[in-house]
């Protein structure tokens, strides 16, 4: 099968060296520069140093020319990158299926990355016939580039579609389940970064493993309650995207929501963190927005509230999150 990668940041390119050991595969990068670079130092020393791209993997700066004959096509880049990148399939009447594994929700709509797809490209064949879905689950690109064992979840508009793809893309590496709760999956991505981002900050304040387990299981709540008011399955929240990319993304040090968090409890500034970063953190545009939709639907979110006090509204960490943790108790429920 021929599928492209549209988008070499660190998840693209180590999406696309895995690939690329059983399908032709290619991997777009949107600067001429960059993708030059790739193609003759065979390493992405910006986004993910240290891995090889194997000779198989065929870089291309044209965007057009990239997705001009794939079978499947993979946006990965950030959620702010989506919509603009849907603008320009559109416009080139790309009508193949189609994967994103983008993790949040868009900041000025508070659209997730499917409702996005489907006001985009409505009415094309991409979202007409429904071959469409998110690739999803706790994946550090680091581990995946290096074929450490992993699980992910492909969670599509049809069933049918998630099995054919997942069965496509399964490797004994990189194993896929498929589920048709788009919107359970999508609900996990975007709200376990924010929720990593207050791990982060409890780690990095000294507050212990406790503190650490009640963030992971009351957040968990909050996913759950909030993708069950948009119509997610509850079984969702147990599984990859939800309960599994929750943990990874709460305790691996891997994680640049999880080490915002800790840079905050440091008492460094955002801009100074994220340029330190380097890389997209999708919780800190996440938050906000997940704050506008959760007053919309009256679900309550308090984790996620106190990140987005810390974010946006220059609270202190130490304060906002010793407070969290210490709410009037109250009946164990979601
Ligand atoms: N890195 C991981 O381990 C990982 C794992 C699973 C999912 N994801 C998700 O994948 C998405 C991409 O993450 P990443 O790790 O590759 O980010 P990254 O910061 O490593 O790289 C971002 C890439 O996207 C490009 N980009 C930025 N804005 C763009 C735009 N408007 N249009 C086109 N390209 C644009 C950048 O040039 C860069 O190549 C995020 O939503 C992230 O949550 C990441
Ligand atoms: O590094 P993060 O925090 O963006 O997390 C990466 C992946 O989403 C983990 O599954």
């Amino acid at each position: 099968m021929r599928l492209t990668v549209a988008g070499a940041g660190a998840w693209g390119t180590a999406l696309a060296i895995t690939f690329c050991a059983r399908h032709h595969t290619t991997l777009w990068a949107r600067d001429a520069h960059a993708a030059r670079r790739l193609a003759t130092i065979r390493e992405n020393q910006r986004y993910l140093p240290g891995c090889r791209l194997p000779e198989a993997l065929n870089i291309e700066a044209d965007f057009s020319a990239a997705i001009a004959e794939t079978d499947l096509l993979i946006l990965a880049v950030p959620l702010a990158g989506l919509r603009p990148l849907l603008r320009r399939l559109r416009d080139l009447h790309y009508a193949g299926p189609l994967l994103w594994v983008c993790k949040g929700l868009e900041s000025e709509t508070a659209c997730l990355p499917h409702q996005i797809v489907n006001e985009e490209l409505a009415g094309t064949g991409a979202s007409g016939d429904g071959r469409y879905g998110v690739l999803s689950g706790p994946s550090f690109a680091q581990e995946v580039a290096r074929g450490l064992p992993t699980a992910l979840t492909l969670a599509a508009n049809t069933l049918a579609f998630a099995q054919q793809t997942a069965a496509v893309l399964h490797s004994p590496h990189l194993r896929i389940y498929a589920n048709s709760d788009l919107v359970g999956a999508e609900v996990g991505g975007a709200v376990k970064n924010v929720i990593a981002i207050a791990a982060g900050i409890s780690d990095g304040l000294g507050f212990g493993h406790n503190a650490r387990a009640a963030l992971i299981t009351r957040g968990l709540a909050e996913i759950a309650r909030l993708g069950m008011a948009l119509g997610g399955q509850p079984e969702t929240f147990m599984g990859l995207t939800g309960m599994g990319d929750l943990l990874l993304t709460c305790t691996g040090d891997l994680s640049r929501n999880r080490r915002v968090g800790l840079a905050l409890a440091a008492g460094k500034k955002l801009p100074e963190i994220l340029a330190d970063l380097g890389h997209v953190a999708e919780g800190v545009n996440t938050a906000q927005a997940l704050i506008r939709l959760a007053e919309r639907l009256a679900v309550e979110m308090p984790i996620t509230q106190a990140v987005d006090a810390i974010l946006n509204h220059d609270k202190p960490a130490v304060d906002t999150v010793a407070q969290l943790l210490q709410r009037n108790p109250k009946t164990e429920a979601l």
